[in-house]
Formats: structure tokens, sequence, C-alpha cells
């Protein structure tokens, strides 16, 4: 990690959340923070979410040993939260999952972009998952902010590094300078406004510009679904589910004033990237032992178990 700049304020750590403030709000001072980006992973689909998955998040906890320190009951992710056809985790990783089978076991982290038009409701929406608290008052972000939220999926600790990037434009140079190493590009518009929906293709087309094409997932999200019911809630959905299609993004609604959602969309996230990042994992590893000195590779006429059918998830639509 590299810090630069003046004022690094860490705040206190809630037990499940690591929270470290850059260049926030009021604060006038901007903080240069670069991560060391997370492994890129596979792309956004286009099944559209308008209603609470069948999540068993929270549910059930491993039966094997803990590998990390205990995160509270409703970050831990024990089956696939469901979402369209995909049912399970990939085979693959729920084996290696299973086996423990993993290279950075324990040090698994993605880094999830939050982009959309200023007062869309971005950081509203992180506080409400991260804190659980919601703020009436608008405070503009300032540049960036981040939140380190930990899970456990499938028995493995895992976390999602969540950027909150300001939609207002005078930062805008600022905040795409974080967008490089995404795994996942979530877009959010305020349901109540139509023009902050239009704007989501420039965004997305801003945070892909910095990603290698097919990299991340894709997430629409509309926000502040409390405001809006019946036919205009209707209709505002629809106008974001055919564009969602068009993104090839998975769409959802939420509410972080009532937390309609949130928890549900964030857990679909953290298992999505989860199951990237192992399945990267068991592909980096298997060619990695095929390969000999300097480049030479050894053709084997059958994959070991571990290595075979490892492919992107099939939930992914867009590459
Ligand atoms: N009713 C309602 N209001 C919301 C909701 N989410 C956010 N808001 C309000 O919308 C305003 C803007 O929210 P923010 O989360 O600060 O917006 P932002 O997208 O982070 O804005 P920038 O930091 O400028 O990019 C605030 O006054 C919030 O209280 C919601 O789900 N329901």
């Amino acid at each position: 990690m590299v810090i630069a700049g003046a004022s690094w304020i860490p705040t206190q750590t809630p037990p499940t959340t690591s929270t470290i403030r850059v260049a926030r709000r009021s604060r006038a001072a901007l903080v240069a923070v670069v991560i060391a980006a997370a492994g890129s992973g596979g792309a956004g689909r286009a099944e559209p979410q308008l209603s609470q998955p069948s999540l068993d998040s929270g549910r059930m906890r491993s039966s094997l040993t803990p590998l990390g320190p205990p995160v509270s009951r409703d970050r831990v992710i024990a089956s696939f939260p469901k979402v369209g056809t995909q049912e399970h985790f990939h085979r693959q990783v729920s084996a290696a999952c299973q086996r423990r089978n993993m290279g950075t076991v324990g040090l698994k982290l993605s880094k999830v972009v939050v982009v959309g038009d200023l007062y869309v409701g971005k950081t509203s929406l992180i506080h409400r998952f991260c804190k659980n608290v919601f703020d009436r008052d608008y405070k503009a972000t300032i540049g960036v902010d981040f939140e380190i939220e930990r899970f456990e999926i499938a028995g493995i600790p895992y976390s999602l590094q969540i950027w909150d990037t300001a939609g207002q434009e005078k930062f805008k140079c600022i905040a795409s300078a974080y967008y490089r190493g995404a795994q996942v590009i979530i877009t959010a518009f305020d349901l109540t406004d139509v023009q902050t929906l239009e704007h989501t293709r420039q965004w997305l087309e801003d945070a892909l510009r910095e990603n290698e094409a097919g990299s991340c997932f894709i997430f629409l999200v509309g926000t502040k679904k409390d405001l809006l019911s019946g036919a205009a809630c209707e209709q505002a959905e629809a106008e974001a589910v055919h564009l969602a299609k068009e993104m090839q993004a998975e769409y959802w609604s939420v509410s972080a004033k009532t937390g309609e959602n949130v928890k549900a969309f964030f857990s679909r996230v953290a298992a999505l990237a989860f199951e990237q990042s192992v399945l990267q994992d068991l592909e980096r590893r298997s060619s990695a032992r095929l390969q000999v000195g300097e480049g030479d590779l050894i053709q084997m006429e059958g994959s070991p178990p571990e290595t075979q059918e490892i492919k992107r998830p099939s939930s992914l639509g867009c590459c």
C-alpha cells in the first residue's frame, strides 16, 4: 500500500469493518491512497434483480475450523446467493474451499468501485451496508473514500474493499484514478431521477476504460427505492433493467434508508467476486505447476482433477 498526502485519519474500527477515511467530505486535504489492485475477474451479466434473492447467508457456518478472525453472522455466506440460473458455487470452487486448497487463503480481497452522479446515494448505500447507519443530510464526497468489509465465504475469509467515489464533476479526475484494478463496478443511479440513469452509461464507460476488457462484474443499482412505489417504481425499474441488459450488468433496486436489499446485494457482490478469485487462483496454480524452467510448458495428457473444467462462472454473461 502506498500512501501519499496530508491527512490520513484512521477511524475507530468496528468489529467487522476496517475503515480508512480518504479525503472524506468536508475535510480539506486530499489524500491519495493507492492499493495494489486486487486480481481482476469476470464479467458482468444481464440478470435483472428486483426482489430479494434466495440467500442463505448468515444461516449456516462452515463446520471447518475457522481460518481467520470470526466475522459477524451476517457476513457469513455458506451457499451461493442465487440469482438467475446458477444455484451453487462452481464445483471447483466448492471443492477447493472444502479442501482449503487455496494459495493465498485468508488474504483474499477484491476491489469494488462505486460510481454514479452526485447525490444518487453511493455513500449512503455503502454506509448502510458497512455501518448500518443512514444519514439524511447530504455531505458531498471529496475525491474518494473506502471501506473494507470482511466476509467468510464457504468457510474462507474474504474481504471487499469498497471504494466510494465522488459524483461531483470537479472531483471526477481524482476519483477516476482509483478505478483501476476493480473486480466489480457498481454504477448507481437515483430511481427518482431518470437523468442519473442516463448518465450511468458514461460512468461505466469511464470505469471500464481503466480496466481490462471483460475483467469486471458490472452491477447497475437503483437507489432510494423507498421514495417510489406502484407504477412509478415499476416504470423506473423497467427502464433500468433495459439498460442493465445493454450494459451486461446485473440490476438491483435498493434503499439505504430502509435497508431494503442492501445486505443481499453486497452478499451477491462478495460471492461472485470470491468465486471468480478462487477460479483465477486455481487457474494460476495449475498453469504454474505445468510450467518448468523458463517458459517450457509440459503438455500433460490428463489434467489433475482440480484443473479440470476451470472456466468462468456460468453466471457471467459478457465475455
Ligand atoms: N430517501 C432516501 N434518501 C437517500 C437514500 N440514499 C441516500 N439518500 C439521500 O440522498 C442524499 C445523497 O446521498 P449520498 O449518499 O451522500 O450521495 P452520493 O452519491 O454519495 O453523493 P456524492 O458524494 O456527492 O457523490 C443524502 O441526503 C441521503 O440522505 C435512500 O435510500 N432513500
